[in-house]
């Protein structure tokens, strides 16, 4: 990942690594359906959820060195991380969720090992779009694509067109994805919507981000005052 010698792992955009992101609260479009409110894990509130999420996945290769594996075994890991994170926002009512794979940066690595993950990112995509229609799972690749295998773009245009009518949780993975660029067009849409986010930072691994790691961060952004760049009087 672009800041891989952080110590640590989840999500964010505008910040180096170890941070979750935490973008754009919108109590009514993020509350959890009613049938799957009763499902939340105390103390997480559906009034409240955020409405996007998005993760960038720091750490396989950390999580994998700390065992003695090659950083294929990380990324695997990383990719069971990322379904469960995938089936907790559902399950949870997060309406969006973003999982940031492979920055501009990473092309720089190994060939072995940039081509083992193009094609975990196909076989991925792949195996999970029956599961995606299944559960009403929506799937936008973003990225520089003319840079992806072109059976990876082909995929990955096929999973886009099959779960485009799904409306149960957007999942948009990034790949080939510029942290320079994303920082600017993250200040544009601030600019135009007044969105606003949270940033949450975690020392795990990403591997090892799980239920409680996600709970956390998102009662974190619960309990936090949002006052969205305006002193309160
Ligand atoms: C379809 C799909 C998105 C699959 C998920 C697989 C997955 C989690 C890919 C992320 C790849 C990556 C470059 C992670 C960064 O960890 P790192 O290698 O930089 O580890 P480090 O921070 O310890 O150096």
């Amino acid at each position: 990942m672009p800041l891989s010698h952080s110590p640590a792992a989840t999500c964010q955009l505008l910040a180096p690594s170890r941070r979750t992101r935490l973008p754009t609260p919108c109590p009514r479009a993020g509350a959890a359906p009613a049938a799957e409110a009763a499902l939340l894990p105390a103390p997480l509130r559906a009034d409240s959820l955020p409405r996007h999420v998005a993760v960038v996945m720091d750490g396989n290769a950390r999580w994998a060195r700390a065992r003695g594996l090659p950083s294929a075994a990380g990324h695997e890991a990383g990719r069971r991380a990322l379904e469960e994170t995938v089936r907790l926002s559902r399950a949870w009512g997060v309406r969006a969720l973003t999982a940031f794979a492979f920055s501009h940066e990473n092309w720089s690595r190994p060939k072995v090992e940039v081509e083992f993950l193009m094609g975990l990112f196909e076989r991925v995509i792949h195996e999970s779009i029956a599961g995606f229609l299944r559960e009403g799972i929506r799937l936008r690749v973003i990225g520089d694509s003319s840079r992806l295998p072109v059976s990876l773009q082909k995929t990955a245009r096929e999973a886009e067109e099959a779960t485009r009518n799904n409306s149960q949780l957007d999942l948009t993975l990034a790949i080939s994805y510029s942290g320079r660029r994303d920082i600017v067009q993250a200040c544009r849409s601030l600019a135009q919507k007044s969105a606003y986010s949270e940033l949450f930072f975690t020392d795990t691994l990403w591997p090892d981000f799980g239920e409680d790691d996600y709970l956390e961060a998102l009662v974190s952004f619960q309990s936090r005052e949002r006052r969205f760049g305006v002193r309160k009087l």
